[in-house]
């Protein structure tokens, strides 16, 4: 990444469950003048679904022009074309030559093979760089979606910044409750209270590593490491994410005990898939958070420098193996050679180019690498790394500078 001279156009991803309250901080978000000069994106046919006041006038592309200024669009082919298409008329002076772009999904998409898209077509990804995921979770029913909708934990655990909709509705305990879930599930994304989708945007704007604001990586905005290693043994290597599930220790260790019975010793991979891995608890009734279960974010410190080619190999292992457990990954790496840090950035089996920042962010210079997976142990990952790592010591490949 050509940190000083970042002139993508900065694209936020926003998602969440079946209305629970997308359009209506989109619809909030682009009243701001800060928000002047945004394209969006809705990706699903039919209605655009924002306040008709809003919309100025629509030409036959289903492009329409805000009065905030905005734009506006649905896809209606793929997503790459419609950025393409959007980023030519931009450049033939045909649009508002926006700053940047929302892109809102269906409440039931997955939002991983968008950020796919993002990161990896060619065309799209010289043009624009992710900016964050944003996630709309319901206050009053988002306990209750969580509990029966895997897919709704999954948005919920890529988020970069997670905002608790709906608020007025919900008792002071349904919003704590609910809080505290979320950043069990995804302990680096703040979770911001709304009231009728009021959000400023800078505080869910610019949640990538790129800071306009200082024009370079903001590394600790971004990776928010702090985040894990509130409990951090400044001695120790084994980090925890904030303590996964103090009401359902037993379950924990009965999920990672599963999967390392099963497998070989040598296999830090074998274990049972996904569906045998829970079949047991389908049964309790008592067990409403299984989905969260599923989920795991943690951060592994390496405090001394490691070869590329050590971790580009332990990732390559993991994509491989378990690439659609991989829900993100971001860190910071020291590596061998090198006085700059490298940064790295995964959704599932999807990794961005690894980039070199000119600078470390302060003096940490440790090796920091933020894991939400699922169905994916901690001890797995650990494991897969040290075994990386021994064999590039055993081969004279590591050492400590
Ligand atoms: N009381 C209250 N109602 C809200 C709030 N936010 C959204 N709503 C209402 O909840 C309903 C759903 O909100 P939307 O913004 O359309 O949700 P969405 O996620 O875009 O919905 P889909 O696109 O259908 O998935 C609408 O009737 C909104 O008016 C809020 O903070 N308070």
């Amino acid at each position: 990444m050509s940190e000083a001279a970042e002139e993508r156009i900065p694209v936020s991803v926003l998602t969440g469950f079946l209305g629970s309250g997308k359009t209506t901080v989109l619809r909030e978000l682009l009243r701001q003048p800060e928000m002047g000069d945004t394209a969006v994106i809705i990706n699903e046919f039919g209605d655009i679904g924002l306040d008709h006041q809003l919309v100025e006038k629509s030409d036959e592309d289903g492009l329409v022009t805000l009065n905030s200024g905005c734009l506006c669009c649905t896809v209606r082919g793929d997503l790459v074309r419609t950025m393409s298409e959007l980023y030519m008329k931009r450049t033939r002076g045909e649009v508002t030559p926006f700053k940047r772009m929302v892109v809102e999904t269906t409440g039931l998409a997955d939002p991983a093979p968008i950020l796919h898209t993002l990161m990896t077509d060619p065309l799209l990804a010289s043009r624009f760089r992710m900016d964050g995921v944003v996630v709309t979770v319901d206050a009053v029913n988002g306990a209750g979606t969580l509990d029966n909708h895997a897919e709704s934990v999954k948005q919920a655990a890529v988020a970069d910044r997670l905002l608790l909709t709906k608020t007025d509705l919900a008792s002071e305990d349904q919003v704590t409750s609910l809080r505290g879930r979320l950043h069990q599930l995804n302990p680096g994304a703040p979770v911001l209270p709304v009231k009728f989708g009021a959000v400023a945007p800078a505080d869910v704007m610019n949640a990538g590593l790129y800071n306009p604001e200082t024009k370079t990586a903001d590394v600790k905005r971004w990776l928010r490491d702090e985040a894990y290693l509130a409990e951090h043994d400044a001695h120790g290597h084994h980090h925890h994410g904030h303590g996964h599930g103090h009401h359902h220790d037993d379950h924990h260790h009965r999920h990672d005990d599963d999967g390392r019975a099963s497998g070989s010793p040598d296999d830090p991979f074998a274990g049972p898939g996904p569906g045998e891995d829970h079949a047991h608890r389908d049964q309790d009734p008592h067990d409403v958070n299984r989905h969260d279960d599923r989920i795991r974010s943690f951060c592994l410190v390496f405090d001394t420098p490691l070869q590329w080619a050590t971790i580009a190999a332990a990732f390559d292992a993991l994509v491989t193996y378990r690439g659609p457990d991989l829900l993100r990954i971001k860190g910071i790496l020291n590596v061998i050679d090198s006085d700059k840090p490298v940064v790295v950035h995964g959704v599932q089996h999807v990794f961005h180019p690894p980039a070199v920042l000119e600078k470390w962010p302060d003096d940490d210079r440790r090796t920091r690498i933020v894991f939400i997976t699922r169905d994916l142990p901690e001890a797995t990952i650990r494991k897969v790394f040290s075994s990386f790592i021994e064999t590039a010591d055993k081969w004279g490949q590591t050492e400590t500078r």
